[in-house]
């Protein structure tokens, strides 16, 4: 952006997005690994969540921090292990997870927003029982305390939200016996999403978006797309889980998902407010 008029076409061609979106909620997810500790992009996250609230958006963050889970055990001295893009989570590997995301993450994303001069309160699953779950069993296999949520209970997020305090949540659930989850933040983001009716789901990650077998970026997919790349292999690793969450979310009524690159300064706006985005749209199919 260099000269007044070209600010000035920005924020005309925004207005219309403005009025479309006032008083909806947007969803948005930010990595581990797009979060590099306070550094100008992740400031730039925050300030892009100031400003959101300000045009009458109600955004809810869900931070992830698995590299930075990773990185504490590893200098511990402690192993990981992953099982289809979920972390095999021991008791003293559920503390570490807890103690980073709730104690160490959430708190920095806070900061960050007070820095914007914004409100932001952290909560993890735990609070107010927020996100209750069960243990998660995959292919027969015990994972320790990994988390599937039951229920969802977005009282605390109303309370917050009329008193003008942006929501930062922690992935982290609670069974009905009080004992600690640990939840994919994909799926958490997902199912938060889902249960708001959220207008967006928005997934910020270290990728510009969802890319094809050539590294092209992918501008936009629908759900019959999605399984014929990750059928070939094209989206693999973290990116599945990630797909898995977005398709679910559109299945129970969030109007669109994006995945874009949480590196970029300012991508939140790019995407939102510019027709071409900057990263992968994700929408229903035809007919849906
Ligand atoms: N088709 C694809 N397009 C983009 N990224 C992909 C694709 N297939 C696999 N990936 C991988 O998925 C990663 C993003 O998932 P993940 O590391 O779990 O992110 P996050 O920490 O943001 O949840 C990318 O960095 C990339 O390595
Ligand atoms: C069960 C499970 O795998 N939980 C994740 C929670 C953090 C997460 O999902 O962080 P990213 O979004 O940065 O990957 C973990 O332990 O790494």
């Amino acid at each position: 952006m260099e000269s007044i008029h070209e600010k000035a076409q920005v924020l005309i061609d925004a207005l219309p997005y403005i009025r479309t979106f006032h008083g909806k909620t947007f969803v948005i997810k930010f990595g581990g690994g797009a979060l590099d500790g306070g550094g100008e992009e992740s400031l730039s996250f925050a300030q892009d969540l100031v400003l959101l609230q300000h045009i009458g958006i109600r955004p809810v963050v869900v931070h992830g921090g698995g590299p930075q889970i990773s990185s504490l055990m590893g200098r511990l001295g402690m192993a990981f292990e992953f099982v289809n893009g979920i972390r095999v989570t021991g008791s003293d590997a559920m503390e570490v997870v807890e103690m980073v995301l709730t104690g160490r993450i959430n708190r920095e994303i806070v900061t960050m927003v007070h820095r914007h001069g914004g409100r932001a309160v952290g909560i993890s699953g735990r609070d107010a029982g927020f996100l209750v779950g069960t243990r998660k069993v995959h292919d027969g296999r015990d994972l320790g305390h990994v988390g599937e949520i039951v229920s969802v209970n977005p009282e605390i997020l109303d309370l917050l939200d009329r008193h003008r305090y942006i929501p930062i949540v922690a992935p982290v659930g609670v069974t009905s016996e009080g004992e600690a989850l640990n939840i994919n933040a994909d799926e958490a983001a997902a199912v938060i999403a889902g249960a708001l009716k959220a207008e967006k789901l928005i997934m910020m990650t270290n990728t510009r978006g969802v890319l094809d077998d050539k590294g092209e970026l992918l501008g936009s997919l629908d759900r019959e797309e999605i399984l014929s790349l990750i059928g070939r292999g094209v989206i693999a690793g973290g990116m599945v889980p990630k797909m898995q969450g977005c398709l679910r979310a559109l299945a129970e009524g969030v109007g669109k998902v994006h995945v874009i690159d949480g590196r970029i300064a300012h991508a939140l706006l790019l995407e939102i407010f510019t027709p071409e985005g900057v990263g992968t749209e994700i929408v229903r199919g035809g007919g849906e």
